[in-house]
């Protein structure tokens, strides 16, 4: 039985979302940033490393993926998980399968499962084909996503155009008849001389099936629903409020929502906090002209706010109006213009007294927490399925880290259900 579980996510939401649903299970968890803090708790049954891995350059991806694998196997891990996204995020020219093969091979192994099902969340797999609330992955907002357009829902033919292996299938009958189904028609797959076999998935009983018929792999990739899966067999679903515990949000340090994500629920989420909460835009041609002087404005007017309901500085914008100011300054230009003034705001709120950061998008996420030098966290109890507070390892700071399409329209007010100072 396995001692100790390393996760490699490619981003930080991503890690939070499966170091979440594994505490939910039962498990406790400690994400890292980057290389973490020297050594991890000795109870902990799962490590997750949050990498900014999936939308980088392939060799970077490859090379971060494996730098990430050996610190795991420092830190005592036996048994691996490559963390992606839910809706796979990732065309022909992407990540997943590159990062695969090198982990498969570091570990001198040929065979793995992909699952990225989450189906609390409304992704599903059937007849390895990806569904998001229903629709195919390729009919779904995903099809226009800026940077992974998903212009094909089949996971086989996903995988295969971006891997080295053979992608072959575990069918939803299998998953029906239990574990041991699975792990016979896994024999078959790999009898076939299959690398990758996708897993039907349609509901979140199915995981804990899943999850006992890949226990003894050593490399397994999907969503944080797998994650789930895994923590769930091997605990039973006992000692989920101990280990979310730790994780509780900071007594005290004011609290501040920072939205950077321009996904259809963000931009609902941050309409609806608008009705009831202080709220300023952060305007990109002001990030670009004098970022410093701005954020330096933006921290003073947060701190000026009263304490609750939280203030909102959000720079999130509809796609229309988004298009409209990525054409007039370049996307990467406008967003990392943005980027930089959340993250000099989130560095001088910490220093005005600020411990809870509730933050909506991947990469402001991951910006924000490297402003705020965190080395790692605790995971805490879920805000909405796949996002969890989480404490920082060695400092009374707390964060909220929502992926762009996780949570509803009251997440931000709901995330402040979680304390009362
Ligand atoms: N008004 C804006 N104009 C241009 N770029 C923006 C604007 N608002 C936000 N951005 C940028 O858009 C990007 C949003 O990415 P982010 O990963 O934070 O959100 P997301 O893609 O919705 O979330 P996720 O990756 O979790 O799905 C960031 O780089 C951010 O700086
Ligand atoms: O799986 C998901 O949808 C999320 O964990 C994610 O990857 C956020 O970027």
């Amino acid at each position: 039985m396995t001692q100790r579980l390393g996760v490699i996510a490619d981003d930080f939401t991503g890690a939070t979302d499966i170091a979440g649903f594994m505490v939910e299970n039962g498990w406790r968890v400690t994400q890292l940033i980057g290389h973490g803090p020297a050594e991890v708790p000795a109870d902990v049954d799962a490590v997750v490393i949050s990498l900014k891995s999936r939308s980088c350059a392939v060799e970077q991806a490859v090379a971060d993926s494996l730098a990430a694998l050996a610190r795991l196997k420092e830190l005592g891990c036996d048994r691996f998980f490559f963390k992606y996204c839910s809706t796979f995020d990732s065309t022909a020219e992407g990540n997943i399968g590159p990062v695969t093969d090198a982990l498969l091979a570091a570990l001198g192994e040929s065979f793995t499962v992909i699952c990225p099902a989450l189906p609390v969340n409304g992704r599903t797999v059937c007849h390895g084909n990806l569904f998001v609330n229903g629709v195919p992955l390729n009919e779904s907002g995903m099809k226009d996503h800026p940077v992974t357009p998903m212009r094909d829902a089949n996971l086989q033919r996903l995988m295969a155009a971006q891997a080295r292996g053979q992608v072959g299938l575990v069918d939803y009958n299998s998953v029906l008849a239990g574990p041991a189904a699975v792990r016979a028609r896994i024999e078959e797959l790999k009898a076939a001389g299959v690398n990758y076999a996708v897993l039907d998935t349609l509901t979140m009983a199915d995981l804990p099936v899943l999850g006992e018929a890949v226990s003894e792999l050593k490399l397994v990739t999907g969503g944080s629903g797998l994650g789930a899966g895994l923590a769930r067999v091997a605990t039973g679903g006992q000692g989920a409020a101990l280990a979310r515990e730790l994780g509780a949000p900071v007594a005290g340090g004011r609290a501040v929502v920072l939205s950077g994500s321009c996904s259809q629920m963000t931009n609902a989420q941050v309409a609806t906090y608008k009705q009831r909460a202080p709220h300023r835009l952060v305007e990109v041609a002001r990030c670009i002209e004098a970022p410093a002087a701005y954020a330096a404005e933006l921290a003073d007017w947060v701190a000026a706010q009263d304490s609750a309901p939280a203030p909102m500085l959000y720079a999130t914008q509809p796609a229309a109006e988004l298009a409209r100011i990525q054409a007039q300054y370049g996307a990467a230009r406008a967003s990392e213009a943005v980027e930089g003034v959340f993250a000099a705001v989130a560095a001088r709120l910490a220093g005005q007294g600020f411990g809870k950061f509730i933050v909506a998008g991947g990469e402001t996420s991951g910006i924000v927490t490297q402003a705020l030098a965190v080395t790692g966290f605790h995971i805490g109890p879920q805000i909405a399925p796949g996002v969890p507070w989480v404490r920082a390892l060695d400092k009374p700071l707390s964060l909220a880290l929502k992926s762009g399409n996780f949570g509803d329209e009251h997440f931000f007010s709901n995330a402040q259900e979680f304390y009362h100072d």
